[in-house]
């Protein structure tokens, strides 16, 4: 071969190439892609909170990692489950009765229904011969009438998306609500430091400050624990002034409220399931409102959260959560009333595992603490949940405004299941906040979180030093 020839085969070998190659690019950009988007677009996708991330305020860590329950067997719930689904009914086409056949085996439901007679099209085939008619001449056809337009099918109404509600910035959430909390409490705190702004106290001076803080509901223990030490600190550093008087108050209160318990609310999930809170109380505390409150402080986080409704007893109850669930676009789990509230806590942390989410909040049923089988009933809500999923908090809900009788509540809970956190609400409507060092003294649980109004975003972290400073003004 000529090295002309050569040239040309290489040409053509080099055009050939090119083809391949562009042909392969443009084949692949025309294929359907069946991949799953990246992780992280599907975390966007399912992230409904708009990217919203606390800055910070809220304190959020993961439950200890319990073993896993051991496999279950095919019927792992000891209740029947309340919303399982009726099977759909479907309705049978009416069968003409049919001669039996005895040959044929007996027909179960579907060849039935597959046997069903099928309406005759009504205009018969052309084909069909008849015969002969008289056929008049057929008339002149007017013209035919210009068809109406077809009405179009009324498009279906897209269901209302639930607005999704703006949430306050969880950050600073007790700085802002402070105002409430000093406008019931700082009576307590201006009456202290007017008794011991001015240095030497006599004893009957001392009896009036035992008094202020048994009426702000500190109790006897931490009454006497606090007098104690103030007295011990007035006479080591003495005080001259009302300045002075503060930060030793300030110093003996905080201490008495140990900063140094862990008040993180147990919501971050576990690697293969959600962390799971039960929220437990006595009727009217306000559980449902902590329990919306809470959600649409963990949406704001960006956090995916499931609410259980096992507050079976009341429809409204779940009617209230569900209300709650779609201000922030969250899902409710709910049963029917009266179902067992077992069963849906239970369904609702199934759903929650299913489906991914990083929080299942669930929201029992109020109860007397002296109704021995209502507390039961409690215990069981969370040993039958417990066959899914630990349970990361156990937030006991109390009513500031109720004082003592709220701490007798609170020790029957205690009893009944293992409370690991408390939520203080309507510390906005009482000068008696000092429940507070109470409730911590008693059960040795940290107050993780206070309840400051009706509003939707009235719910702060509980802070020591932020507290006595509203306590003192
Ligand atoms: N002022 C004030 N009111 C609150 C607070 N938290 C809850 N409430 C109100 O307390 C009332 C009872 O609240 P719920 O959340 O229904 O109480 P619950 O414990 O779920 O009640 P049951 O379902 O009957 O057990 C409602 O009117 C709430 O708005 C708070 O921190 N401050």
């Amino acid at each position: 071969m000529t090295a002309q020839a050569w040239i040309i085969v290489a040409a053509v070998l080099a055009v050939l190439v090119v083809a391949l190659v562009v042909g392969g690019v443009l084949y692949r950009r025309r294929r359907v892609s069946l991949t799953s988007p990246e992780p992280a677009e599907v975390e966007k996708a399912k992230d409904r909170s708009g990217g919203y991330t606390a800055g910070g305020g809220f304190n959020f860590s993961q439950g200890p990692t319990v073993a896993p329950p051991a496999p279950r067997k095919p019927t792992p719930v000891p209740v029947e489950p309340p919303v399982a689904p009726e099977p759909p009914v479907t309705a049978q086409p009416p069968v003409t009765p049919e001669p039996p056949v005895t040959a044929e085996p007996p027909v179960t439901e579907s060849p039935r229904a597959e046997s069903a007679p099928v309406a005759e099209p009504e205009s018969a085939p052309a084909t069909e011969s008849h015969e002969p008619e008289v056929v008049p001449a057929p008339e002149p056809e007017p013209a035919p009438a210009p068809e109406p337009e077809p009405a179009p099918a009324p498009e279906p109404e897209p269901a209302p998306e639930p607005q999704i509600e703006e949430i306050a910035p969880t950050a600073g959430r007790l700085d802002r609500l402070r105002g409430r909390l000093s406008r019931s409490q700082n009576a307590v705190g201006k009456s202290l430091l007017g008794l011991l702004g001015g240095g030497d106290l006599d004893e009957d001076s001392w009896e009036e400050v035992e008094d202020t803080l048994l009426v702000a509901d500190l109790g006897t223990a931490t009454t006497t624990k606090v007098v104690t030490r103030l007295r011990e600190e007035m006479a080591a550093r003495g005080v001259a002034s009302e300045a002075q008087a503060r930060a030793m108050l300030r110093e003996v209160l905080v201490a008495e409220l140990r900063p140094d318990l862990d008040r993180s609310v147990r919501a971050l999930p576990h690697d293969d399931h959600p962390a799971v809170l039960l929220v437990v109380g006595v009727n009217g505390t306000g559980k449902t409102t902590t329990t919306g409150k809470l959600a649409r402080v963990l949406v704001a986080d960006g956090r995916r959260v499931v609410l259980g409704a096992a507050d079976t007893f009341r429809a409204a109850a779940a009617d209230q959560l569900q209300t709650w669930a779609d201000r922030v676009g969250a899902e409710v789990v709910r049963g029917k009333e009266g179902a067992d509230p077992a069963a849906v806590a239970f369904d609702a942390v199934a759903k929650g595992t299913e489906a991914g989410v990083d929080v299942v909040l669930i929201d029992t049923a109020g109860r007397l603490h002296t109704k021995t089988g209502l507390m039961d009933e409690l215990g069981k809500v969370k040993r039958v949940v417990e066959k899914k999923a630990s349970v990361d908090d156990v937030l006991l809900v109390l009513d500031a405004t109720i004082g003592q009788n709220g701490l007798a509540q609170a020790r029957v809970f205690a009893e009944v299941v293992d409370i690991t956190g408390v939520v203080l609400t309507k510390l906005d409507g009482t000068a008696k906040g000092g429940i507070v060092f109470q409730v911590q003294h008693e059960l040795g649980v940290p107050v993780k979180l206070v309840g400051l109004g009706e509003g939707a975003d009235d719910l702060a972290p509980f802070e020591p030093g932020a507290f006595v400073d509203a306590l003192l003004g």
